[in-house]
Order: C-alpha cells, then sequence, then structure tokens
C-alpha cells in the first residue's frame, strides 16, 4: 500500500545502479514511486522543474563535485536529501544530510518526511490539479522578487505558501509575518521602518528591516486601516523608506507577500481598500482553492499532518474516510489538522470509525469536547452545554449554531430511517417546523 500519493517522485541519483541499489529497493517495497537517474541525467531532471514539482532527491556515493553543485540548485527548488559519503559544505540547502550508514529505514523515515512536507513544517501538501496548477506558479515567480498576493478562505495554507515561496526564493533574509490587523496607526513609522530607541518591536527594528533581504508577508492585508494603506503604498511605490530620526532613506531590499481571506475587490468596493494599493499588491495573484475542492488531497493530507505526530496518524475505516471526503471543511486544512490531532490523542492505534469521527468533526465539536465525545463518555445534553469552552480567536455564532443544528437533524434522520415526523418527534419540534430546516439547509429526507 502506498505511504505516499505516487504522483510525488523520489529522483535517486547515483554513481552506479549498484550503489543505489538498496535505497532503491527500499523505497519500493514501501511503495514509494521513484525514478532513477544517473549523474548525467541530473541536468535533465532540473530542467523538467514544471513536469516533476515535487520530489525528494537521493544522492548516493561520491557522484563529484559537478553533480553535488547541480544538486545544490536542486535542492532550492525542491525539497532534497542528500545521501553522501563525503563532507558536505552547504548542509543547510539540504532538508536532510545523511551519511552512507544510515540505515535504509532511517533513510526512509527522512524521505517520508520530506514528501509528506514536514521536514520542515513548510511543505504545501496537495497533488490534485488546484493545487498542482499552485505548485507551478509558485515555481515560476519564487526566484523573481516579483509581489505576490496569496488569496483564499482562512485555513486553506495561505502563509504556508508564503513561506514555501520564500524559501524557495534563496533570498537570505528572513520570513517576516505582520498581522496587518494588529498594526495600530500611531507610532506607524516605528513599527514598519524602526527607529533609534527600543520602542517598536522591542529592537528598535521595523518590520521591513527585520525582513531586509528576506520576505515580509502582510497577513490579512484588506484588515490594514486607510493610514497604513498610504504609508505602504508609498514603501512599494518608492522602493525606498525612511527610518524614525534618522536622515535620508534606505533603498528596500524586501520582497512583498500580501495574503487575503477576504475578496480584495469587494473590499475596495466598499471603499476600505485603495485601488492603487490594490494593483502595487496584486502583480501576481495565486488562489489557493478550499479543501473542498481538492478531496482527492485528503489522503496526502492525513499522511502529511499525522507525521508530525507523537502517537503517528489515526487512521480511518472506509466509511470514516468516505465521511471526510464528503465534509465541507469550512475551516479547511486548519480544521482538518485540528480534528486530526484531536483524533490521533485520543484514539491512538485504533481505526477510527464513521460515529467517532462524526462526533470529532464539527467546528462546534472544536469548541465544546464535549464529554460524549470522549473515548468513555455519555453524560446528560447539559452537562455537555457546561462543558463549552469560547476558544481563545472566538467563533461565529451563527454559523457555529447552523453547523450544529445540521448536524443534530442529520443524526436524527439516520436514527430515525429517515422518517421526518420520527425525526422530529427525536428533536422536539414539529414536523412542518423540521420540513422547513430540511428545505432551508438542502437537506434530503431520502
Ligand atoms: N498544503 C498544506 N499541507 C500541510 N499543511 C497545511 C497545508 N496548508 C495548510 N496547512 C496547515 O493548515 C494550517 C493553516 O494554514 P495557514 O495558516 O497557512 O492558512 P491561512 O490560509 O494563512 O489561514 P488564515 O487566512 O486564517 O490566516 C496550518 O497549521 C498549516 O500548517
Amino acid at each position: 500500500m502506498a505511504f505516499v500519493d505516487h504522483s510525488a517522485s523520489v529522483l535517486v541519483v547515483a554513481a552506479s545502479r549498484e550503489a543505489a541499489a538498496p535505497v532503491l529497493d527500499y523505497l519500493f517495497d514501501q511503495g514509494i514511486a521513484f525514478g532513477f537517474s544517473r549523474p548525467s541525467e541530473l541536468a535533465y531532471a532540473t530542467g523538467r522543474l514544471d513536469a516533476i514539482y515535487r520530489m525528494a532527491v537521493v544522492l548516493d556515493l561520491g557522484v563529484g563535485d559537478r553533480v553535488r553543485d547541480a544538486a545544490q540548485a536542486l535542492s532550492r527548488e525542491l525539497p532534497c536529501v542528500l545521501v553522501s559519503d563525503t563532507p558536505v559544505a552547504r548542509r543547510e540547502e539540504f532538508r536532510a544530510v545523511l551519511h552512507t550508514d544510515t540505515s535504509p529505514a532511517e533513510l526512509f523515515d527522512s524521505v517520508r518526511g520530506v514528501l509528506a512536507g514536514k521536514a520542515t513544517g513548510s511543505g504545501l501538501t496537495g497533488s490534485t490539479p488546484a493545487m498542482r496548477h499552485v505548485h507551478r506558479l509558485i515555481e515560476r515567480v519564487a526566484n523573481k522578487g516579483t509581489t505576490v498576493l496569496l488569496l483564499g478562505e482562512s485555513g486553506v495554507g495561505k502563509e504556508v505558501a508564503a513561506r514555501d515561496i520564500h524559501r524557495r526564493s534563496g533570498r537570505q533574509g528572513d520570513f517576516v509575518v505582520v498581522d496587518c490587523g494588529a498594526l495600530r496607526d500611531e507610532a506607524l513609522d516605528a513599527v514598519l521602518f524602526g527607529e533609534p530607541g527600543p520602542r517598536s518591536t522591542g529592537t528598535g527594528s521595523g518590520y521591513f528591516q527585520m525582513a531586509e533581504g528576506g520576505t515580509l508577508l502582510l497577513d490579512e492585508v484588506a484588515d490594514l486601516s486607510l493610514a497604513c494603506q498610504a504609508r505602504l503604498l508609498r514603501v512599494l511605490e518608492d522602493g525606498r523608506y525612511k527610518r524614525v530620526g534618522e536622515p535620508g532613506t534606505q533603498a528596500r531590499d524586501v520582497r512583498i507577500i500580501a495574503a487575503s481571506r477576504r475578496n480584495l475587490v469587494d473590499v475596495m468596493e466598499t471603499g476600505a481598500f485603495r485601488n492603487d494599493l490594490f494593483f502595487q499588491l496584486a502583480v501576481f495573484p495565486i488562489r489557493l482553492p478550499p479543501l473542498r475542492e481538492r478531496i482527492a488531497d485528503m489522503t496526502a493530507l492525513i499522511e502529511a499532518l499525522g507525521a508530525g505526530l507523537p502517537g503517528g496518524r489515526p487512521r480511518f475505516d472506509a466509511i470514516a474516510m468516505a465521511r471526510l471526503k464528503s465534509y465541507g471543511w469550512p475551516g479547511n486544512i486548519r480544521e482538518l489538522s485540528n480534528v486530526i490531532e484531536r483524533l490521533a490523542i485520543l484514539y491512538p492505534h485504533e481505526t477510527v470509525d464513521r460515529g467517532t469521527l462524526d462526533a470529532h468533526l464539527h467546528p462546534l465539536d472544536v469548541a465544546l469536547m464535549t464529554p460524549e465525545s470522549l473515548p468513555d463518555g455519555g453524560q446528560a445534553p447539559a452537562t455537555q452545554i457546561s462543558a463549552m469552552a469560547l476558544p481563545s480567536d472566538g467563533v461565529d455564532l451563527r454559523e457555529l449554531v447552523e453547523h450544529l443544528e445540521k448536524r443534530l437533524i442529520e443524526q436524527a434522520l439516520d436514527r430515525n430511517d429517515r422518517v421526518v415526523a420520527h425525526a422530529a418527534r427525536a428533536l422536539g419540534l414539529r414536523r412542518t417546523t423540521l420540513t422547513e430546516k430540511l428545505r432551508r439547509y438542502g437537506i434530503s429526507s431520502d
């Protein structure tokens, strides 16, 4: 059975087939797709990055400087594991550097970690056509220095994508994230551009200086106040900024990536976002698809999200897996990640069935963790309600209550052979009231 999706390839470059044979055998046994390449074929592979798009490279045994240089260039584009019998100068270029006496199992773990995107916690897992398109766009733009605008619902992985762009850009500076909603108009220049004293970000540096030579992610850019927008626009247009209390201006060497979960065109129409700033930011827009549009990535995502968990990823029976795929995932990968983590803690080494999954699937349960949803649970509704805790980042109450209502209706229908009158009784509703709710939520009683 495949451990990762087969579209993720492993390219093994070796001095000889004999040298690579144990590695290949092991990977093949584990069901990971691989390609074999002689050193001379590396250049060809490098030239076909857009076709390969996601790959771990394992190099083996004294392949020589020329190949090592090419591999280093490749590692800036793709996650690489290097297996070598000689000292490696620029280790940081690779996700992992292993020695030839590494056991096959250790090697496999490392390769699996890279393929799962967990080795540095920054991989953008996904190989559906929608995600392949995203990978291609990122590859094209990463090393260009172009301003990128990442759009998509909450939890789709915009920050992950931004880190990926930074990692592939080869820029040596830091990756710095600014929460635009938290920027206040007071002392804005000091916070953005720095000042001599240690007031602004605690170091005297502003965000632009912290990201000098690197990348600045303007997260939730639609939340910028109009005053902040004006300041930012000037820096983007001029390519320079001025530190508070210092004469002269400084050239900006900061790659800008902006992210928004809101539709910026709508925000512009309300007058809350400047058109000119929008066009400065939207040089290269990339839309990250919601999880419901790339359900075929589910298995790979579960593998990736579970790879870093102490008890390993949870396992699901076929019906639970079908449920995972049919659920709408309003919270996208963040929600999936929470569900996987919670199930891995509660049900280590067990196979999760549909009922257990349902008890942990909805956003409401993230907020509640009701006693009934725990393995040894089963208590009165009043106890469950009193176990409610408001998450630290708040909730959308209306959405939450709708979810609860839909979920309880679905359960009542399931338990009563989809007979509306009986389900209504189980819910303490009149049949006509339940019928109206079914219509509103588009739930079929068949
Ligand atoms: N493709 C992916 N593969 C693996 N993990 C992912 C992927 N995309 C997102 N995640 C995980 O999902 C969570 C949410 O991702 P992220 O913060 O990047 O989303 P976002 O779109 O920036 O959300 P928001 O708009 O709410 O800030 C993170 O824990 C991240 O590690």
